[in-house]
């Protein structure tokens, strides 16, 4: 997967070289490219935005600049183009597993108050374009959330994770919150490991952890449980 990232602050996305992700890298699974959006300026303040028309608190991204730098970047191979925004549609596992599959994406991140709409309007023209929230909050600028969906996203790659079985059992796989987890030692601060995880019984162990995710996933998220597709809830888990 080739990943391309645009900002003005390139140094914020440091972190897609360390750990994991610089390990995914280094095998060749993916490769990352971080632009200066100010490399498509052309004025000697290399300025990259301006006052909103219709008025208005802060400033906004112009469009020539993101256009030039989007027709470079975007240039090739046709990736998909993720703009994050606080008012996109929702990032989640769902749209991970999608980006996983996509040759290339491409992030755009705003800083201001946003991006000109017009350069959304512009490349959808010629590409897939989602504008993409990854929560109820507002950050400064698009870079964190970007960090937040390469991670969810390269995860996810074939040879990426030491254990591919780790998001195979992602939460939300199967549709719950996953419920807790121990190691040793057996007693800590006079807190013990729940019995039945010491016990062997793998029936009686596979039994308790769906009825502790079941009752977190009530207690924290219970929106998710609606969600869930018909018959996904045993007569058991009814019980609880
Ligand atoms: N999930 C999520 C994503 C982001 C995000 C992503 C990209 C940018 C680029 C600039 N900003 C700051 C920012 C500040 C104010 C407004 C104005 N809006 C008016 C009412 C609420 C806010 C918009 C944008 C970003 C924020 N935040 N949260």
């Amino acid at each position: 997967m080739r990943i391309d990232v645009v900002t003005i602050f390139p140094e914020y996305l440091e972190p897609l070289r360390a750990a994991l992700l610089g390990k995914a890298v280094d095998k060749g699974l993916i490769s990352v490219d971080v632009h200066d959006l100010r490399d498509w300026t052309h004025d000697v303040h290399k300025a990259v935005d301006d006052s909103p028309y219709g008025g208005g608190p802060g400033m906004v991204m112009k469009p020539q600049v993101w256009g030039e730098a989007l027709d470079a970047v975007c240039a090739g191979e046709t990736p998909r183009l993720v703009v994050p925004t606080p008012a996109g549609r929702p990032f989640t596992q769902r749209l991970a597993h999608e980006y996983a599959a996509e040759p290339r994406l491409v992030f755009a991140c705003g800083r201001y108050e946003g991006i000109d709409q017009r350069v959304v309007d512009d490349a959808s023209r010629r590409m897939r374009v989602d504008e993409v929230s990854i929560g109820d909050y507002v950050l400064v600028g698009g870079e964190v959330a970007v960090l937040v969906m390469v991670e969810a996203v390269v995860r996810l790659l074939p040879g990426v994770l030491g254990n591919p079985a780790s998001a195979a059992q992602d939460s939300f796989s199967d549709g719950l919150l996953e419920g807790p987890s121990y190691t040793r030692p057996e007693v800590w601060r006079d807190l013990a490991v729940p019995e039945v995880l010491r016990s062997g019984n793998h029936r009686l162990i596979d039994r308790w952890r769906r009825d502790q995710a079941l009752r977190r996933t009530l207690e924290r998220r219970p929106d998710l449980l609606d969600a869930l597709p018909e018959g996904a809830l045993d007569k058991h888990d009814r019980k609880l």
